[in-house]
């Protein structure tokens, strides 16, 4: 079997994690750990969620791509990819649009990307809360401008990702099995 990586890709709270763990479980799928700055929410662990950095470690890596997000940096490295393609063919990592534009360009067909879509921003906000974002958190996000270009597929992807409405999250499990279907063969 071809190696892959399962690029989850969207807005805050439209499911990327959810999806991104359902890959994991369902299909043993390996998860890519990227880097942030981004101090840790309160149920998150360092090399589990996050490697979590200073402003000064975090430039020790070796990425594939880093961008700027909401006021903290975030990079995926290579190692990582690597590390996860030796524990399985098929591998999962949440990314924002603009770094799975540039998996895209940088792995090919290696990249399998999939666009998360909440149409209700009220509704996204609402997850958001309930997973337990505070609340000064949760109003940073939403009036940066990464979480708004991130809303929309972007131009660069239409055509080369799979859009899915994450509504219903039993719907958009089955159609995520449809879409891994495709490529285990
Ligand atoms: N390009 C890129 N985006 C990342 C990376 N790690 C996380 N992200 C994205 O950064 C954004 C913010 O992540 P996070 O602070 O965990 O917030 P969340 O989306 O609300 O869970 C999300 O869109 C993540 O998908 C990375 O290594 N590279
Ligand atoms: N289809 C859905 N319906 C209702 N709640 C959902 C659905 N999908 C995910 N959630 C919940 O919404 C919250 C945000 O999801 P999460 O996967 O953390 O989003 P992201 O990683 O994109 O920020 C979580 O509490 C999650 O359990």
């Amino acid at each position: 079997m071809k190696n892959r990586v399962f690029v989850i890709t969207g807005a805050a709270g439209s499911g990327k994690t959810t999806v991104r763990d359902y890959l994991h479980d369902k299909y043993k799928m390996a998860r890519v750990i990227t880097h942030t700055t981004r101090p840790p929410r309160a149920n998150e662990r360092d090399g589990v969620d996050y490697y979590f950095e200073d402003d000064k470690s975090f430039f020790d890596n070796h990425f594939l791509e880093s961008v700027h997000y909401a006021g903290h940096y975030y990079g995926s490295s290579y190692e990582g990819l690597e590390n996860a393609w030796e524990k399985s063919p098929f591998a999962t990592i949440v990314l924002d649009t603009a770094g799975a534009i540039t998996y895209k360009k940088k792995l090919g067909d290696k990249a399998v990307i999939i666009f998360l879509q909440v149409g209700d921003t009220h509704e996204l906000q609402r997850r958001m809360q309930g997973r337990g974002d505070n609340a000064e958190m949760v109003a940073k996000r939403i009036s940066s401008k990464e979480y708004n270009r991130d809303l929309e597929m972007p131009y660069e992807l239409q055509e080369k990702a799979y859009k899915v409405i994450n509504h219903d999250l039993n719907q958009t499990r089955r159609r995520i099995d449809e879409i891994v279907e495709k490529y285990q063969h």
